[in-house]
């Protein structure tokens, strides 16, 4: 690797010197927004606190040269002796003030830490939850969210308590400062000399751990996803049945012994330059005592001035010690507050539930020539689809398994952006996915089942209206749930999940059902159901599609499935394949035209009618055909 020109370290040296003021403004400004109150509070102690410690390095100053003739033989009750009992008192009197001041301080500081650490975990969530979702495609943004979320919990804390106390440290710097101008004020730069050796060291440690971070962002997600398997309780079943837990372990070990490794090396490093700089520091601050020593021989200055001076530099050393430790510490921090402020962090008050849009607010959905590529990968998801939804269809979209359906009623939906064509909603072009998402409601094939309240999963469709539980009822009646949810030990208000006390559990059935009620509750104009009855009984599918004009009345519905018998009603269906559109029309027409659809209805009916054979067991029937 070819060494850095020092014009080259320079420039870094500066940049970095740059983003660390600026980090450190932000972690500022974190803590104001978090909680001034607090902040004001601690800072005031602080400037407080570092007066009382040049009022009583004065009053050393004072009462030594007070003391001296006494302790050197001479009267012990001349004019300076009598000052000395008050001094001493007054000296004590600071040393309680700042001891409450410091006990105070201290809890302003711990309850400051909790309110940064809450607001810069909220700005984390709330930028994630801002983020499109195509972004959660690409690892880039996985790692950056991940380094987020590790920045926003205690890094911000860590950073504004290191400033506090490095600005304590700065403070009593100043105030020994102060102390050495009014007396050896040449000493003042001889003492910072002897502890640039650690200020140097602590830069050179500053960034190393956060470079190591980063490299480690992607090894630590495939970590905790491992963490996850092992100890989550959907995976628990299948790692079981399967006795996948030790491979699993196993792997999880490689992968922090990576770390692990590298880490020790850091570390190592790390030592071997700390114990350079203490030995050298140590030596200059020495080599100042033996200076003092000669001055006071030759009687250049006076002991009392030489032994404020020297408690003065004891001072100083130790704060800048302090500081050096802080810088490391801060360093480290303020750089990962970086990744806080990359993830893009939200003026207050943002973004409040999108409310859904007002009833009749969608006339027709149109795809022109629509094509879509995934984030990082070649082969496109989507190409040159056209497909048009007009208000109260039941439109459906067919094929096999990756030939574009989702992704396709996602572009539909608002949740993907087209990468190529365009969208016209409403004779509008381009529209803003916003708005068409607050005018669907989309029953996903992978929906999420919310660990909370029954009535919870339901209201969720409306996150912006007051939950209403009459209307959750009926949604859930729509679906198919009412009769089991009133069954569970809580009714609606039962937690549905075991891992929490009194919680109780669904079957998968029963949980598409509560997706589906969701959908209802959401009540839009526009619905996607995709598989919607994946999981369903043979008696709710029919139910479902036997009255699903009846169920979303005055509704478009684009519907995704796999059982040919449940588009046969469909207004029209789209057939795709590799992501194309290779056929549209309604049922009958598609079965005139023989192509596709249908080649895949009749594999779907035959299996159906070869399967029951009267007299016969089913699996005996098929077994005999294959
Ligand atoms: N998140 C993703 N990142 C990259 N490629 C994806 C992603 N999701 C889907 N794909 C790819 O896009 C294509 C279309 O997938 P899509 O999920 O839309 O198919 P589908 O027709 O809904 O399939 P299925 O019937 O199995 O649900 C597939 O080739 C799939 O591999």
């Amino acid at each position: 690797m070819p060494a850095a020109s020092p014009d080259s370290r320079r420039r870094g040296t500066t940049a970095s010197l740059r983003s660390l003021t600026e980090n450190a403004r932000f972690a500022a400004q974190l803590a104001w927004r978090a909680d001034r109150r607090s902040l004001l509070q601690v800072l005031m102690a602080q400037l407080v606190s570092a007066l009382g410690l040049l009022v009583v390095l004065l009053l050393v100053r004072h009462a030594i040269g007070g003391a001296l003739p006494a302790v050197g033989g001479g009267p012990a009750s001349g004019p300076q002796q009598r000052w000395l009992i008050p001094l001493l008192a007054g000296m004590v009197a600071l040393g309680t003030g700042a001891g409450v001041l410091r006990v105070i301080a201290a809890a302003r500081q711990r309850i400051l830490a909790v309110k940064v650490d809450q607001y810069a975990v909220a700005q984390v969530l709330r930028a994630a939850n801002r983020a499109e979702l195509a972004e959660f495609e690409d690892p880039v943004f996985h790692d950056r969210l991940q380094r987020a979320v590790f920045a926003s919990r205690s890094q911000p804390t860590m950073v504004v308590t290191a400033l506090i106390g490095a600005l304590q440290a700065v403070l009593t710097v100043g105030a020994v400062g102060a102390v050495f101008a009014l007396t050896v004020w040449w000493l003042f730069p001889l003492a910072l000399l002897s502890t640039l050796p650690t200020l140097q060291a602590s830069r050179k440690e500053r960034s190393a751990g956060y470079d190591l971070h980063h490299s480690l962002s992607e090894n630590r997600r495939a970590r905790q996803y491992l963490e996850r398997l092992l100890t989550g309780r959907d995976e628990a079943k299948e790692i079981r049945s399967l006795g996948l837990g030790s491979t699993l372990r196993n792997r999880w070990s490689q992968q922090f012994r990576q770390e692990i490794e590298q880490v020790e090396d850091m570390h190592r490093a790390h030592v071997r330059r700390k114990i350079t700089a203490r030995l050298s520091g140590d030596l200059m601050t020495a080599s100042v005592i033996a200076a003092m020593w000669w001055l006071v021989s030759v009687e250049a200055i006076g002991l009392p001035t030489a032994i404020t001076a020297l408690v003065g530099l004891w001072q100083i050393s130790l704060r800048m010690q302090m500081i050096g430790a802080l810088l490391n510490g801060l360093g480290e921090s303020v750089l990962y507050l970086q990744d806080l402020r990359s993830f893009g962090m939200a003026p207050d008050g943002a973004d409040a539930p999108q409310r859904p849009a007002e009833q009749g607010a969608f006339v027709a959905l149109q795809a022109d020539s629509v094509g879509f590529s995934y984030p990082g990968s070649a082969a496109p998801a989507l190409k040159g689809v056209d497909v048009t939804l007009r208000a109260g269809e039941i439109v459906a979209l067919v094929g096999v398994n990756g030939s574009g359906k989702t992704t396709l009623a996602k572009i539909l939906a608002g949740l993907y952006r087209p990468s190529h064509g365009r969208l016209e909603f409403n004779g509008q072009p381009d529209p803003d996915p916003e708005q068409l998402r607050r005018t669907s409601a989309v029953v996903f094939q992978d929906f999420v089942r919310y660990k909370l309240p029954a009535v919870d999963n339901i209201t969720y469709g409306r996150p912006e209206a007051q939950p209403d539980r009459e209307r959750a009822a009926l949604a859930a009646e729509h679906a198919g749930a009412h009769a089991f949810l009133t069954r569970l030990p809580d009714g609606y208000d039962t937690v549905l999940s075991k891992e929490f006390s009194e919680g109780s559990d669904l079957s998968l059935g029963q949980w598409q059902r509560l997706a589906l009620a969701r959908a209802f509750y959401r009540d839009s104009d526009f619905v996607v159901l995709d598989e919607p009855t994946a999981s369903l009984d043979p008696q709710a599918e029919a139910d479902l599609f036997g009255h699903i004009r009846e169920l979303f009345a005055g509704r478009t519905v684009l519907l995704i499935t796999h059982r040919f018998a449940n588009v046969r009603e469909a207004d029209r269906i789209y057939v795709l394949d590799a992501g194309r559109i290779v056929e549209q029309g309604d049922h009958d027409c598609l079965l005139a035209a023989d192509g596709m659809y249908a080649r895949l209805y009749r594999l779907q009916a035959e299996a159906y009618q070869d399967a029951y054979v009267p007299g016969q067991a089913a699996g005996a029937a098929v077994a005999q055909k294959l």
